[in-house]
């Protein structure tokens, strides 16, 4: 049974979900990605697994639900919270007497967004906390310094191709199968077009697996929280739009050879000249299969296919 014991004192006095949500007028629904993370142990570790060196200044979370982790992140900033402050691990500013900071988190339903401002007014009346109701998908995403979030699984990956491209540092929730192809290296099963495109942004790895207890309503499968620290890819992409779809493209052949791999795939990637890619591109290196190129052979492979195929803009 999860023990909800755990951790520190509740901001809000209870984190029974069921009774926020009815504070909220609203229930939990898992048609909208739905699933509150009610374990206090793994609610106060996630803000714990940014890098050290991360810069907490504005923290963003994407889905906030009914606040547990809002609340955490606020206490992250030093903005108030109740999260892990008496924690060995506690990394906070406010632990290290720095500046306050501030959060961001966006909501797409609107009695949960409601419900955020209500429970956090003073937060959001010191400007500590905005929240910003709509699909994180389009809303225009604030200047933030780092990410740690609960997401909602149904926008996995779209948010993932949202969030690494701005190369900061992020801590956040998947379903365990898509973390593990996330940090597959080549050759492996799970290695695909997702391992490639975030390891060529990030250093990405999963610093916990969640039971599916730890969340209410459960989700059908286990969960996994991957923390991606920006660094600077081994080979530099010119055009980044270019070098996802090529991958992508590259992937969709992932049993062919790379030669035949370009040239069957070139209504994906927009090349307008296959052949003269393949003709540029090393003996070895065409003979062997997607699955097996590291990140930065990737790279360099997009890197000469732009230069010798003549892609056409997106
Ligand atoms: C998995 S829950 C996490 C809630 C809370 N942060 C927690 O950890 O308990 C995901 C949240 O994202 C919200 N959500 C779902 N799709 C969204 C989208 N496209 N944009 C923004 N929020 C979304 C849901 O309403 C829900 O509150």
């Amino acid at each position: 049974m999860t023990d909800r014991s755990a951790g520190a004192a509740d901001a809000y006095g209870t984190r029974d979900p069921d009774a926020l949500a009815r504070r909220a007028g609203t229930r939990a629904n898992p048609d909208n990605d739905q699933h509150f993370l009610v374990d206090d142990r793994v609610l106060d570790r996630l803000p714990t697994y940014l890098p050290a060196d991360a810069d907490r200044s504005h923290l963003l979370e994407v889905g906030g639900g009914a606040g547990a982790l809002t609340d955490r992140l606020l206490a992250a900033v030093g903005a108030g919270g109740a999260a892990a402050g008496d924690s060995d691990d506690d990394t906070s500013n406010a632990a290290e007497g720095g500046p306050v900071g501030r959060v961001t988190v966006i909501e797409r339903d609107p009695p949960f967004a409601a419900f955020l401002r209500e429970e956090f007014a003073a937060a959001v009346d010191a400007g500590t906390l905005t929240v910003l109701e709509g699909d994180a998908l389009e809303v225009e995403l604030p200047d933030f310094t780092a990410c740690v979030a609960n997401l909602p699984y149904g926008i996995s990956s779209e948010i993932a191709f949202r969030l690494l491209p701005r190369k900061k540092s992020l801590v956040l929730t998947f379903q365990a199968e898509f973390a593990d192809r996330m940090v597959a290296s080549a050759g492996e099963s799970e290695y695909g077009r997702l391992s490639v495109s975030a390891q060529h942004y990030a250093n990405v790895e999963v610093v916990e697996r969640i039971p599916k207890e730890a969340f209410d309503p459960q989700p059908a499968v286990e969960s996994a929280v991957v923390r991606c620290t920006p660094r600077d890819p081994d080979y530099e992409v010119g055009d980044e739009a270019f070098f996802l779809r090529f991958v992508k493209a590259l992937f969709t052949q992932r049993r062919k050879t790379v030669r035949n791999a370009i040239r069957n795939t070139a209504h994906i990637s927009g090349l307008d000249a296959p052949d003269a890619v393949v003709d540029a591109v090393d003996e070895d290196l065409l003979g062997r299969r997607p699955g097996t190129l590291d990140p930065s052979a990737f790279a360099a492979l997009a890197e000469l296919a732009r230069e010798h195929g003549s892609p056409a803009e997106a």
